[in-house]
């Protein structure tokens, strides 16, 4: 298990994250947050990267800081900004990346070649990667963070680029490997956790707003997401009564979701709450008028 107690970051007189505390057990997690608001520097304290400026990080009740090499054996590490080597193959590269981490030859063979079956890329394991796709890229990253089997699987905005289909791909693949292990992503993207996430951990204001199954975070806003069609004059004046969450365009009218705390007219209907409308909730930039914030 991995204990966060009471962690702070300060950069300077800034304070980046405050008194966070959060436990996981294996399964996925989408830490979940607009840009900038501490995802990265959290990740980068989980991976010994940075040092808080207060609290412990344990994992199964040793300090992080103090486990060294032996944390580093079961961390797996993809950065946002995840540098590979154009000219390499997966192969290749891979087994450079084994070398730096200390694994013995014959083991690192032996385990690359179960790392490019796992992550689909065996047809191109010769192939130089400067003609590989955003998602083929991807999926070399989770194999290097892979590498040592690690018991902790950080990736950092891990979906950024990729096409549909290799979200799909990249979502089955990250719910085989959290079976044995804690998985935790950072994203802006709520659908990329909507459908593969245990739990949701949402930062606000510096701190953990919720830490929950996307089922239980829903149900904040649940009997205030409404539907209605409108006619596109009173479009404005509407939003900024009532806190839009999508619009189209239906048969010459708008038609709006939203939130609402009122109670309804005949012409709404009640629509169940989803992860993004609860995301674009509690993010919501303050711009309505009266009691519907
Ligand atoms: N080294 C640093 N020095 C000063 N401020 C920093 C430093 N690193 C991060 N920050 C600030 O801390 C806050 C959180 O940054 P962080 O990168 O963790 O956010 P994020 O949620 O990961 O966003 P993004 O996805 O854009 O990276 C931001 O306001 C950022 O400007």
């Amino acid at each position: 298990m991995l204990t966060i107690y009471n962690v702070s970051k300060n950069f300077g007189d800034f304070s980046a994250l405050e008194n966070i505390n959060l436990e996981f057990t294996n399964g996925v997690y989408g830490l979940l947050a607009p840009n900038g608001a501490g995802k990265t520097t959290l990740m980068k304290i989980i991976t010994t990267l940075l040092y808080p400026s207060g609290g412990e990080v344990l994992y199964d009740g040793q300090d992080i800081f103090k486990m060294g090499e032996n944390y580093r054996d079961i961390l797996g590490y993809l950065p946002q900004e995840f540098g590979y080597y154009k000219n390499y193959s997966p192969k290749q590269y891979l087994l450079y990346i084994a070398a730096i981490k200390g694994i013995e030859d014959k083991v690192a063979k032996e385990r690359v070649k179960k790392l490019l079956r796992l992550v689909a890329l065996e047809d191109v394991t010769n192939k130089k990667m400067k003609k590989f796709s955003g998602g083929m890229i991807q999926r070399v990253g989770i194999a290097q963070a892979m590498l040592n089997n690690p018991k902790i699987l950080i990736l950092d905005e891990p979906t950024a680029g990729l096409d549909p289909r290799e979200r799909v791909r990249f979502r089955n693949l990250l719910t085989d490997l959290s079976r044995e292990r804690i998985v935790i992503l950072s994203t802006h993207i709520v659908s990329d956790v909507e459908s593969i996430a245990n739990e949701i951990v949402m930062i606000k204001d510096k701190g953990i707003l919720y830490k929950d199954s996307i089922k239980n975070i829903c149900k904040i806003i649940e009997g205030m997401i409404y539907e209605t069609e409108i006619d596109f004059q009173d479009a404005s004046s509407f939003k900024r009564r009532y806190q839009s969450l999508s619009e189209k365009q239906e048969e010459g009218k708008m038609k709006i979701r939203f939130i609402s705390k009122e109670a309804p007219i005949s012409t709404w209907r009640s629509v169940s709450p989803s992860l993004e409308d609860v995301f674009l909730y509690i993010y919501n930039d303050g711009t309505l008028e009266g009691d519907n914030v």
